[in-house]
């Protein structure tokens, strides 16, 4: 198997971490679409959505998608990637599409832990919690109409990339 392997997913719920993780598991490469668009721009995504809005932050990130996309890569996404219909038929055609799924309360434990505000200005102006639950009723079916996979991000992270090797039929003891 030499497909690209696309991690969705809220905020918080590890595709950055996993990604990475997952990529030294594989031998492939990583790349995460944020690093990507941020280093490009030579701003961060705070400071594009000050200046362009979220239109222009889109915009660049679907363009950091497809620059990335190549085999035997792990390709961490943001979590707005799904909101564009061709960003999810681009990944499901391309590659493998794994949704890291968590709880709200898990996903807000940690965004309140690491808030990372210049990778993860306000979505909605609401505290982190209540963002968090109204995007992911929002994006929730999404995630799953774009992946091929879902699995349980809520564990330690070496965990949930066992769970991907499984997923991938690419680990004996499942
Ligand atoms: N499986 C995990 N268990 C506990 N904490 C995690 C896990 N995955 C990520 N984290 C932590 O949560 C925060 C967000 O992780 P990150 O990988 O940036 O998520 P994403 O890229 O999906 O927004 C980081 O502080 C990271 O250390
Ligand atoms: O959910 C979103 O709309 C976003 C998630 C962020 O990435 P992470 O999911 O890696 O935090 C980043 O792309 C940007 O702040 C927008
Ligand atoms: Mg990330």
């Amino acid at each position: 198997m030499t497909q690209p392997l696309f991690l969705v997913g809220a905020r918080g719920c590890g595709k950055t971490t996993v990604g990475g993780e997952l990529a030294q598991a594989l031998n492939y490469r990583f790349a995460d679409t944020d690093h990507w668009l941020q280093q490009n721009a030579g701003m961060n995504v705070a400071q594009i959505v000050e200046g362009e809005g979220w239109a222009g932050f889109r915009q660049r990130e679907s363009q950091a998608l497809q620059a990335v996309t190549a085999p035997e890569q792990v390709i961490a996404t943001g979590g707005g990637m799904v909101l564009a219909d061709h960003n999810r038929r681009f990944m499901r055609e391309r590659g493998v599409v794994i949704y890291l799924e968590a709880s709200v309360a898990e996903l807000a434990r940690r965004l309140e832990a690491f808030p990372e505000e210049g990778q993860r200005p306000t979505l909605t102006g609401r505290g982190i919690s209540d963002e968090v639950a109204e995007v992911l009723a929002a994006r929730d079916a999404l995630y799953r109409e774009a992946a091929h996979h879902v699995v349980d991000a809520s564990l330690p992270p070496q965990q949930v990339v066992t769970q991907i090797l499984c997923a991938l039929r690419l680990a004996d003891a499942c």
